[in-house]
């Protein structure tokens, strides 16, 4: 994977049919299109009086990462936050429109939100450790969804997860230590590692390395690329390079406007708008 401070590099921003390997369909023959995962329709957000998302229709493809750019304030982490029904504990916050999972509503009121979100796992901006050890830290989820039928289950539960989020060879020794004594970057991978750890479909992503420096970033997109294998993802970035990078498709949004959503490559290189433009060459944002 390439460092964080250099520019889109093909491999990270191909179509999921070469980077997955399927390539192997036959010459001339079209490769299947990714299945929907995720299905938005005339999504609406407002917080109290304020307009904040505006008929926003996108549907998200299962197993490959989408990114969601666009100027500060422009709806981006509203929308993410639509998904597992964050926005749900803001008062203020009222959505309206559609939003399906696998066909079922989001927003059916008979839904458990504890199950949806474990479905729709999050990893925020600021790595949040519990104050707990490394261990328990992953194993909360399971826990408190009875994943595991006994201590043994668990503690594989536990190394897959570490493993899956490329953290087990820097803490497989010392997994009883606190969480909050890593690194940023470890703890990053961590979180990741405790939202992987209840097995979700999907994977919300909201600015992950924005706290991070290069290298650690540089390890947070390369695990993103694994990850798309057997999850879903969303990402909120503020970085272009990393949209590029990471991402198949990208969904840029202004003013609370879904301005624009296609492949990466196409968005980068051919926008069909004047305001996806102007962003991605850097002439407001
Ligand atoms: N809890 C809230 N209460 C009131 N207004 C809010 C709340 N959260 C967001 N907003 C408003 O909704 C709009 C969209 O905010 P949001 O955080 O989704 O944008 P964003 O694109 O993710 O921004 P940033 O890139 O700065 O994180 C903004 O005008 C913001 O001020």
């Amino acid at each position: 994977m390439s460092d964080a401070t250099q520019v889109a590099t093909p491999a990270a921003g191909a179509p999921k049919a070469e980077a997955t390997g399927a390539s192997t369909v036959a010459p001339g023959a079209q490769a299947a299109p990714a299945a929907v995962k995720i299905v938005a329709r005339d999504v609406n957000v407002f917080y109290g009086e304020k307009h904040a998302l505006k008929h926003v229709d996108l549907d998200i493809n299962e197993n490959e990462v989408t990114a969601l750019i666009g100027p500060s304030g422009c709806g981006k982490s509203t929308f993410l936050r639509c998904l597992n029904r964050m926005n749900d504990v803001i008062d203020i916050c009222r959505v309206t429109g559609s939003i399906t999972l696998d066909g079922s509503d989001v927003y059916d009121p008979s839904l458990d939100v504890v199950q949806l979100r474990a479905r729709v796992g999050m990893v925020f901006q600021k790595p949040n450790p519990f104050p707990k050890s490394i261990y328990d830290n992953v194993a909360y989820g399971p826990r408190i969804h009875g994943i595991a039928r006994s201590k043994s289950e668990l503690d594989a539960i536990v190394h897959h997860s570490l493993e899956r989020a490329g953290l087990i060879k820097e803490v497989h020794d010392r997994l009883d230590q606190p969480g909050t004594g890593l690194s940023g970057g470890q703890q990053q991978r961590l979180c990741i590692a405790r939202a992987i750890a209840v097995n979700p479909e999907v994977i919300l992503m909201d600015e992950p390395c924005s706290a991070l420096d290069p290298i650690a970033t540089a390890k947070i997109e390369e695990l993103i690329d694994e990850l798309r294998e057997n999850f879903t993802i969303v990402i909120v970035t503020h970085s272009m390079q990393q949209a590029a990078r990471v991402s198949q498709r990208t969904a840029f949004f202004h003013l609370g406007d879904l301005v624009e959503v296609g492949d990466t490559e196409q968005i980068f290189t051919n926008p069909r708008d004047s305001r996806t433009q102007g962003y991605i060459t850097g002439r407001f944002g």
